[in-house]
């Protein structure tokens, strides 16, 4: 059967703050900039979900875009959407939330919910022009 992507788009705000306990005051800011403000800073966070896989040939789906938008949410927007990412959010207790580190954060929560045969892609935009990709 031929390989197709599917793509599902998404979106969260979320507020956060690039930083290093173990730096001082002066290298956090000289490394992060205005990105260490320590009263945070917000983005509008636009994702774009990425499936790959053969079509299935009784139903037509690569998978129920359906499924992939209520795991997006679940797993995701939900946890994520109107949060502080450092303080709300466990996957970053202890990891700075860049975009790369979100990014495979949200890859891993999508992964472990799709059939292992199928390929993930996340596409995630911090900005309207600063943006990752990224998979395994
Ligand atoms: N490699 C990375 N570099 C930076 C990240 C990141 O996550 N990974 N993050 C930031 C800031 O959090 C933020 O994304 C940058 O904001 P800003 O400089 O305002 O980006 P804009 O696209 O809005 O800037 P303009 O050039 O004014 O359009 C910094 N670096
Ligand atoms: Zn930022």
């Amino acid at each position: 059967m031929p390989k197709v992507t599917v793509h599902r788009k998404a979106h969260f705000n979320a507020a956060h703050r690039l930083h290093r306990d173990d730096w001082d005051d002066a290298k956090n800011k000289e490394i992060f900039g205005k990105c260490n403000n320590p009263n945070f800073h917000g983005h509008n966070y636009k994702l774009i979900v990425s499936v790959t896989g053969e079509i299935d040939p009784e139903t037509g789906y690569v998978i129920d875009l359906k499924i992939l938008k209520d795991i997006i949410k679940s797993k995701v927007e939900d946890d994520f959407d109107h949060k502080n990412l450092n303080i709300e959010v466990e996957d970053f207790k202890n990891l700075n939330p860049t975009v790369e580190n979100i990014s495979v954060v949200i890859y891993n929560r999508i992964k472990a919910h799709l059939d292992p045969k199928l390929k993930l892609e996340i596409t995630l935009y911090e900005t309207p022009r600063n943006f990752v990709t990224y998979k395994a």
